[in-house]
């Protein structure tokens, strides 16, 4: 709804609909009904439209999309009423103007903001455009090449940026009352001709130069944005403000919304926006734990041990989270030097960009506090493990911690595949260790997988949540196994590419279908990037290497598994990656690293298929889809049936932000939702019939069985809660 009151001749028009002000189907008659009240009061020779509580207004309520938004009036509709008012409007700006709050703002004749609000046009990150006027108003606003920066990327800027570029007329100190400065701002505008304040009347100013930076709009995109529609048709829309008066611009703009509203890539993105916010409330499944009954131990002093790349990032990420005492212990010398110097060096470029004041920037310098050995932690209030991943040098490390840190202290092992239990055991109070599993560079990553032990107690649980969010991480509380979720998922899709390598694939044909699908980078590219080494180690732990093999072994079986030695022969040969002279399953060239194929890898996968009699046939882009990424899917069925998350938003959430799974897919498990499960089922079994033990990862999850047999294709909101009923019933 929308409060309405009168102040010396100016309406006042308040969204009020807490916590953010979406503009609901009740805002917005809200919104018209006062609108109304104030042209007809004669006392009345001013408007201003502001918002209640925390912010201005974050847009449209999403979660009116499926069937409210269209309900008179329209968005689209109000903004038009707004801006043909004969009385002047000022948009009072504090909070947020996101959106379709910013489409409200733009329609009113005059805005004013806070220091400290933000702007955006965030609709491409839901799949949709501003749909409301603001691929139309915008341009003619700050010209068409600021628009589309706006547009098609939906970053938030700084009121004074927007400012500076002719969005706000008048900015206040952040402390200021914002309805106060308003009304008195709109007092001074009163009688004032309102002919060049109605934004849909400007022209365009940049509109020549339209097809030119259309071009240089459509390159970014696509290389930023690959394979997400929105972001293309929000370019389009914006190129019409150019191109046409405004009447017919907004056509264009509305048939762009239909055809975004509603998509299965809008669809995903808003699933995503929604996962990113239900994953704060963390809970232990079958327990009754969870993050409303359960208070964070209080966090103060933090250590981290080692400062390595993992170390580094982890120390900057506290920094960044405002943690006045980070304890950094760190043995080899050189490696201490180093890494002090990286942070400090990353805080340094902080402040030269401005992300952090000079002021912020020695504040976290001072933060940070080298010790020598473990009794100086003896009262940190949380230490997290950042040590080389080994079980032997992780279990001394938490053997002394044990020893020296105050009873109540947390301990975090950074790790990504170790078991959490058999580390707490070491300890004299395993109730006191997690695993906090962040993801390289951690300063940069936003995602932490944070793994509770058996014997993990909930406030320890608790306050590795809350440091995670504290850092502004999308944080995900996963149980202990190997791999914990994303690694013990990521591994199929490793696996079975390879397979496909051996029966006819080649990487490049691989990578361009994953890419195609919404990958930045394809498997075997990410491979060169992050270090071919890395599998082959812990490939090495299990033995399963080339080299470790006896001589007359089976090349195509390890432990009587399929497995493909290709990526074996590819380290074995020195190529591991970028690291070794642009050299890995691919060439990089030149100063740019051009990616290209090289001869030597072809004949290497060549002479391996001859040598094992494997007749290479054509593999099409469909199966390269189903068997990179089905296997990957069965796994999280089999992840939420053990309980190692506890709903499908969880898993998303880990593979869209820690192994660039394209979000406008909505990660592995939404995909599964769209494709149908029966479909996904069906191709699993195919091969699992086909393959069965010696390829144990095509063995259909129980859980997706029962879902399919009982259910049919049931919606992903009801998986956890029918398996849960079906296995009850069973009892
Ligand atoms: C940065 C934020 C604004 C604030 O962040 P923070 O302070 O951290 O708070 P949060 O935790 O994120 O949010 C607090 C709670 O508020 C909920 N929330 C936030 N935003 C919205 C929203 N927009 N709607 C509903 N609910 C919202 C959030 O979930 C939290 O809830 P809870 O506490 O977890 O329960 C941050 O919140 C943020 O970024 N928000 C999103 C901002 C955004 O994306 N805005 C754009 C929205 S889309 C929009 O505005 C579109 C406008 C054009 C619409 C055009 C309409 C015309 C359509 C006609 C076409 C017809 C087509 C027909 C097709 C067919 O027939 O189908």
């Amino acid at each position: 709804m929308a409060n309405y009151s009168v102040r010396n001749q100016v309406a006042i028009i308040s969204l009020c609909s807490p916590p953010v002000n979406a503009l609901s189907s009740d805002v917005r008659r809200g919104i018209l009904d006062s609108l109304k009240k104030a042209e007809q009061d004669v006392k009345v020779a001013a408007i201003v439209i502001c918002g209640e509580g925390r912010t201005f207004c974050v847009g449209a309520d999403i979660t009116e999309f499926k069937s409210e938004f269209k309900t008179f009036p329209n968005l689209f509709e109000l903004v038009d009423i707004l801006e043909s008012s004969p009385k002047p409007i000022v948009a009072a700006i504090h909070g947020h103007a996101f959106g379709g709050g910013l489409e409200v703002a733009l329609a009113c004749h005059y805005r004013v903001a806070l220091s400290s609000a933000k702007l955006a046009l965030p609709e491409v990150k839901l799949g949709i455009l501003p749909g409301a006027g603001g691929t139309q108003r915008l341009p003619r606003l700050i010209g068409i090449d600021s628009s589309m920066q706006w547009i098609a990327f939906g970053d938030e800027y700084s009121a004074q940026i927007a400012a500076n570029i002719g969005i706000i007329d008048r900015i206040f100190p952040s402390n200021a009352d914002i309805l106060e400065s308003a009304v008195q701002y709109a007092q001074s505008i009163i009688g004032k001709s309102l002919i060049n304040r109605r934004v849909s009347k400007l022209p365009v100013k940049d509109a020549s130069k339209v097809s030119h930076i259309m071009e240089k709009y459509k390159q970014i995109v696509g290389k930023k944005s690959r394979g997400a529609i929105a972001p293309m048709v929000c370019l389009e829309a914006i190129k019409h403000a150019a191109l046409l008066p405004y009447v017919e611009g907004m056509k264009k703009e509305r048939m762009g919304i239909e055809a975004l509203m509603g998509s299965d890539q809008s669809k995903s993105l808003i699933y995503m926006f929604f996962a990113e916010r239900q994953v704060r409330n963390w809970t232990i499944p079958g327990t009754g734990i969870n993050s409303k009954n359960t208070k964070p131990i209080k966090v103060e002093k933090v250590a981290v041990i080692g400062l390595g790349t993992m170390g580094r990032g982890i120390v900057l990420s506290l920094l960044k989270a405002g943690i006045k005492h980070v304890s950094v212990m760190e043995l080899n010398k050189t490696a201490r030097e180093n890494g002090l110097l990286f942070i400090k060096n990353i805080l340094e470029g902080y402040a030269a960009r401005g992300t952090i004041s000079e002021t912020q920037k020695r504040s976290m310098v001072d933060a940070l506090k080298p010790v020598s050995n473990f009794e100086m932690l003896k009262d940190t209030d949380l230490v997290i493990e950042a040590v080389f991943e080994s079980m032997s040098i992780k279990k001394d490390i938490f053997a002394k911690l044990g020893q020296v840190c105050k009873p109540s202290a947390v301990l975090a092992t950074n790790t990504s595949a170790l078991d959490v239990d058999e580390i707490a055991m070491v300890t004299p109070k395993p109730k006191q260790v997690v695993g906090m599993h962040f993801f390289a560079p951690a300063h940069v990553m936003k995602l932490l997988e944070n793994v509770r032990g058996s014997k993990s107690s909930p406030q320890v649980i608790a306050t590795a949540m809350n440091m995670g969010q504290r850092m502004g991480k999308v944080t995900v509380l996963v149980g202990n196994c190997h791999g914990f979720v994303g690694n013990r998922m990521f591994r199929h899709y490793t696996v079975e590419t390879d397979f496909m390598l051996e029966e006819g694939a080649y990487p490049e044909q691989v990578d361009t279908v994953l890419k195609k699908f919404g990958f930045a980078m394809g498997r075997y590219q990410v491979g060169d990037l992050s270090g071919n080494d890395i599998g082959y180690r812990m490939r090495t732990k299990f033995e399963m290497t080339n080299k470790q093999q006896p001589p007359g072994a089976p090349e195509r079986e390890r432990h009587g598994v399929r497995y493909c030695p290709l990526a074996d022969f590819l380290v074995e040969s020195g190529r591991l990656g970028y690291k070794s002279d642009g050299k890995g399953w691919f060439r990089y060239l030149g100063k740019n690293r051009e990616l290209t194929v090289d001869n030597e890898v072809t004949s290497m996968i060549d002479s391996y298929r001859r040598r094992n009699k494997i007749v290479p046939r054509k593999i099409n882009g469909e199966e390269i889809i189903e068997r990179a990424l089905y296997p990957l899917i069965n796994e999280g069925f089999k992840i939420l049936e053990e309980g190692i998350a506890s709903n499908p938003m969880e898993i998303d959430l880990i593979l869209v932000h820690g192994y660039a799974w394209p979000r406008h897919t909505g990660g592995p498990m939404f995909y599964a939702h769209l494709i149908g499960l029966p479909k996904i089922l069906r191709v699993i079994e195919r091969h699992w019939n086909n393959a069965g033990l010696r390829e144990p990862h095509w063995e259909p999850s129980k859980m997706l069985v029962r879902l399919v047999k009982n259910h049919g294709n049931p919606d992903i909101m009801s998986w956890t809660t029918l398996e849960r009923e079906t296995v009850r019933s069973a009892l």
